[in-house]
Formats: structure tokens, C-alpha cells, sequence
């Protein structure tokens, strides 16, 4: 396996990661390090850092409440008066040790302080080593829409260690697989037949290491969205919808896997109806989100709200709501324009199949 990747000017390093760190760390010459954890990661993970970097104690902990309700500019505000507290300054490093809450959010509050300061990831869940860490979108919600602030800023580095997923919940660990089953569908058949049937658990660390492939190999054409890109958000129309949605409403809120897992079901029913997917091909990855996800129960009385985040997605053109679609597994095809009724019928049609 090949030690690293190289992405938008930047390596994404899988092996002897750690060790890596520590040479990136204390071969430079920053002002100042500062570590973003979360109270998990500052449980879990920051050891394994510590012992990684013996002897260096030359940093300043930010450490913020985990969970997607935090993704948000009271929690940014919060970081960005740490940062200033601890006297950091432009030549300051930020690291981010986390999972995608931490790595969007310190992305975000590093690449606007003082105009933007240098920060790595150490990504330490599934879904952020094979996703949220690599491609440079940082940001926060806003009133229940995703993403809605926020940078491209490419990280410095990024650092995957798969021995943090030990601690990882097997609830976490089922979310992240999503993303990997997403890479499949819009761009790798041969991935997606080897990995849909696996437990998340026996992922391995080269299959990380293929996610992280596929999606550098779209974001470092495009990095900043402007066409090509747009294939990684399949199911995230819908799926940020929901997620937002349900983080607004339900007491134990779907996470941001699981909410994509039913987007990329009901945006599957779109790419059958409207964008050539075979019924087969649909029946394989409802079979496969189905198997590995909880079902979600909904009434169509939150149709109407579900739009109205749909409407603010980013892929939309004038009033029209975008998506990117797959027309067959491991084809995608961006700027899709869908209207309201069809996406209502999607909806429907994944509130009859889990009855
Ligand atoms: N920027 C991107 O390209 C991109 C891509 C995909 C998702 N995202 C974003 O990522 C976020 C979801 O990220 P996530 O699923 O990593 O969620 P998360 O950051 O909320 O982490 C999930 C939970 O696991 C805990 N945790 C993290 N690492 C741990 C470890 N090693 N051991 C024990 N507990 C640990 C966290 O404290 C948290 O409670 C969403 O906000 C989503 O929008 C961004
Ligand atoms: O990196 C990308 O580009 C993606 O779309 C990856 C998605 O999995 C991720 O959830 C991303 O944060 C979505 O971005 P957004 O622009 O739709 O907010
Ligand atoms: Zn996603």
C-alpha cells in the first residue's frame, strides 16, 4: 500500500500516521499548535497523540461538546475566542483531531481566523477518513441547514489512523459506511459489489484507503464544486433534508450517514424515474441501505418542511432543486433538476417501502 495520497496540495498519509504527525508537528516552525478535540476525542484519541508525540508539549487544547447540534457559530465563536485566548497568531497551526464535526468546524474557524491560519486533520471516526477530511469543505449549519456557512480551505495534511476507530460505536462506525457505499455507487462498480455486503466493522484500512481514492480523484478536478464535484453529494439533496429535519425534531436525531443512507434511497427512486437507473440496480441499493441502516419513519406532513431545507441546497439553480444522480452503479451524473412533485414521490415511495 502506498504511504500516501496526494490531493489538493496537500498528502493524505495512511501509514506510520502518527509518526508522520509527529515529523510534520515538530519539523516546523510555528508560532503556535493548538489541538481541536471534542470531550470524545479528548477521551479516546488525544492520548494516542500524546504518546505519539513524546517529549512535545508545546500545544493549547480547544475542546468543544461532540455532536452535529454543536456544528454551529456559538461553538465557533467559542473556538475562535480560545484561539485569541491562547494568543494564537497567523504563523499558528491548528489541529484537528475528530470526527467530521470537528474537522468542518475547525476547518471553518481556522481558514477564517486572522483571514485563515494552517490546520491538519486527524480524522477519527469512519466517515471522516473516508470522507470529511479530504477536499477542503469546511463549514457550520445554520437554523437546521447544512453546511450553509462556511470555506473551501485546503487542510496542510491529513492524518488517517485506523486504530482510532477501536473506541468508534458500532452505531458511528455504520454511519461512515455510507460514504463508502456512496463512493461505489457514483464511481467504482467493482467497490461498491466488494464492499456492500461487508460488515463496517471489517472494513480495512486499504478500503479506507480506496474511499479516500475515489473522492481525491474527483475533488482534485474540480476542488471547489463547480461542475464534476457535485457527484459526491448524491442523496445529499434529500438526505440534508432529513438530517436537518430530524435534528430539529427527533429526540435521538439520525446521524449524518444514516440520514444520506435514506437520501441516497429516495434519490436512487429519482435516478430510476428520471435519469435511466434500472429497476435491478435500484432493488440492489435499496437491499443494501436496508440491510445496513435503520429504517426511518416519517409522515408526508413534513413534506412541505423538507422542500423548504431542499431549498436551500447548493446545487440549486434559480428555483430549482438540484441532484446529482446515478444512472447506473458507479455512474453519476450532475445537475439534475428534479420538480417538487417527482420529489414528493420519492418521498412516498420510501415511506411505503418501510411501512
Ligand atoms: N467536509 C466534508 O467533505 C464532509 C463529508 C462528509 C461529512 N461531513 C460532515 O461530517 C459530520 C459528521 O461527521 P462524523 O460522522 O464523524 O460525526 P462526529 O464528528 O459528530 O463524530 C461522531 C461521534 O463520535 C465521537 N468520536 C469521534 N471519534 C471518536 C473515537 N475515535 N472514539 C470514540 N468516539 C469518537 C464524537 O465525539 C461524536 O460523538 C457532519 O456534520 C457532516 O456534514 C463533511
Ligand atoms: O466533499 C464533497 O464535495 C461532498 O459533497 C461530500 C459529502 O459527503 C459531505 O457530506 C459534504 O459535507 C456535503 O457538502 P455540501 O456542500 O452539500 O454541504
Ligand atoms: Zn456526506
Amino acid at each position: 500500500m502506498s504511504q500516501y495520497i496526494t490531493s489538493i496540495g496537500y498528502n493524505v498519509f495512511f501509514d506510520n500516521t502518527l509518526a508522520a504527525l509527529q515529523q510534520f508537528v515538530q519539523g516546523s516552525t510555528y508560532s503556535k499548535v493548538l489541538i481541536l478535540v471534542d470531550r470524545h476525542t479528548s477521551e479516546h484519541c488525544l492520548p494516542l497523540l500524546q504518546a505519539a508525540m513524546p517529549g512535545f508539549d508545546g500545544y493549547d487544547i480547544i475542546e468543544i461538546d461532540p455532536g452535529e447540534e454543536n456544528k454551529n457559530i456559538d461553538f465557533c465563536i467559542g473556538i475562535w475566542k480560545m484561539m485569541l485566548d491562547f494568543g494564537a497568531d497567523r504563523q499558528s497551526l491548528l489541529i484537528n483531531l475528530g470526527g467530521g464535526v470537528v474537522t468542518d468546524m475547525g476547518g471553518f474557524a481556522a481558514s477564517t481566523f486572522k483571514r485563515g491560519i494552517d490546520f491538519v486533520q486527524v480524522p477519527t471516526t469512519l466517515l471522516s477518513q473516508v470522507d470529511a477530511s479530504v477536499g477542503g469543505k469546511t463549514g457550520i449549519d445554520m437554523d437546521n441547514v447544512k453546511n450553509i456557512i462556511g470555506t473551501f480551505a485546503q487542510p496542510k495534511a491529513v492524518f488517517i489512523a485506523d486504530r482510532f476507530l477501536a473506541t468508534l460505536d458500532k452505531r458511528q462506525l455504520v454511519s461512515g459506511f455510507a460514504e463508502v457505499i456512496k463512493h461505489g455507487l457514483i464511481a467504482d462498480k467493482a467497490f461498491y459489489e466488494t464492499v456492500k455486503g461487508m460488515d463496517a466493522a471489517d472494513l480495512s484500512l486499504e478500503h479506507i484507503r480506496h474511499s479516500v481514492a475515489i473522492k481525491n480523484e474527483v475533488v482534485t478536478q474540480d476542488p471547489t464544486e463547480k461542475g464534476l464535484r457535485k457527484i459526491l453529494n448524491f442523496g445529499h439533496t434529500i438526505g440534508h433534508a432529513i438530517e436537518g429535519y430530524s435534528l430539529a425534531h427527533d429526540a435521538n436525531p439520525l446521524l449524518h450517514g444514516e440520514a444520506i443512507a435514506v437520501g441516497m434511497i429516495c434519490e436512487g427512486y429519482l435516478a430510476h424515474r428520471a435519469n435511466g437507473l434500472a429497476k435491478d440496480a435500484l432493488d440492489d441499493l435499496i437491499y443494501t441501505f436496508r440491510t445496513h441502516f435503520p429504517d426511518y419513519t416519517y409522515h408526508a406532513g413534513i413534506y412541505d418542511s423538507l422542500i423548504a431545507l431542499m431549498k436551500n441546497d447548493k446545487k440549486n439553480s434559480g428555483d430549482r432543486i438540484g441532484f446529482a444522480l446515478i444512472s447506473d452503479i458507479g455512474r453519476c451524473s450532475i445537475d439534475q433538476f428534479v420538480g417538487e412533485e417527482l420529489i414528493r414521490e420519492s418521498l412516498d415511495f420510501y415511506r411505503e417501502l418501510v411501512g
